[in-house]
């Protein structure tokens, strides 16, 4: 990856730097200071070389999509002729119908935005549900979404070696059938329904759980409701242990008191987000990914 740089800003220095090292490829942070009234100052390394890619997850997604929107043409002026994001975390994905009549589908939007402004958009566990990859709300070949299931299945099935994973709801069950044959364990989905950002019904597969030890898996924790009503009703079922692995630690609010309060006892995650539960890398699986959209 000659003439390439990686374009990172401080907050995510630990990936950034554990992914410059993998990609053998010099990092620069791009300096950012916040005015009073809320707007935004960007300062990119000047002149760039011709590759750039910019890490920049999208969790608190909403001043960072304006900072991409500033950084992107930035570094197109200052030299980059092929510019990829690298979104660990790829937000307003979750937004992908009209749930209620004149409701914004926010997924095609942001992934169309993003697609305008960068050659490629490389992300994970993107939770694509109602549709079957990127091509659908980007233009063919722009994006590229990689899973960490199988990297989280080989992690789970280290500990827990006999455990049985469980997906909370129909959309986990794309990567807790990854996660499931990665590691050789045993897996079942259950059933939700959203009521409000807090409020959540879920029906767990009727299966013998009493003895067992169980690891619930999901793409992401945000308020973990989902999480906290499965690991309540899999305790009360008689469940040996209940413990919580994700892609993206989001954990908004009281998420993570919460999930332990229910009585998880361990809480895992990729370093997708940076959180205190991040236990395992994405860095290997981004490099490979990097490399083959790059051969393309
Ligand atoms: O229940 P919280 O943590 O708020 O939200 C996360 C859940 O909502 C779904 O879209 C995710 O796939 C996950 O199951």
């Amino acid at each position: 990856m000659e003439q390439t740089l990686l374009l990172a800003f401080e907050d995510e220095a630990p990936l950034a730097r554990e992914l410059s090292e993998a990609l053998a490829v010099p990092l620069a942070f791009v300096g950012r200071h916040r005015f009073p009234d809320g707007e935004l100052r960007l300062v990119l390394p000047k002149p760039l070389p011709p590759h750039v890619l910019l890490l920049r997850g999208l969790q608190q997604p909403n001043e960072k999509l304006v900072e991409l929107l500033i950084a992107a043409p930035t570094a197109r002026e200052l030299g980059a002729r092929q510019l990829l994001l690298l979104a660990p975390y790829l937000a307003y994905m979750r937004q992908d119908m009209e749930f209620t009549p004149g409701e914004a589908v926010s997924q095609r939007h942001i992934a169309r935005l993003l697609a305008q402004q960068f050659d490629h958009v490389l992300t994970i566990d993107p939770h694509l549900h109602r549709i079957a990859s990127l091509d659908e709300v980007m233009p063919p070949g722009a994006g590229l979404a990689l899973s960490a299931a199988p990297l989280l299945g080989a992690w789970i099935a280290q500990r827990v070696p006999d455990g049985l994973l469980i997906g909370p709801d129909e959309e986990s069950s794309q990567w807790v059938r990854e996660a499931a044959r990665a590691g050789g364990l045993d897996y079942a989905v259950g059933r939700k329904l959203r009521h409000g950002d807090h409020d959540v019904s879920l029906a767990l597969p009727e299966l013998p759980v009493a003895g067992r030890a169980v690891v619930l898996l999901d793409d992401m924790a945000s308020t973990g409701r989902t999480l906290i009503g499965s690991a309540a009703e899999l305790l009360r079922r008689g469940a040996a242990s209940v413990d919580v692995a994700v892609t993206h630690a989001l954990f908004n609010g009281d998420a993570l008191p919460a999930l332990r309060a229910a009585g998880v006892r361990h809480i895992w995650s990729s370093n997708s987000v940076p959180h205190e539960s991040n236990a395992l890398s994405v860095v290997p699986l981004l490099a490979q990914g990097l490399r083959r959209l790059l051969q393309h």
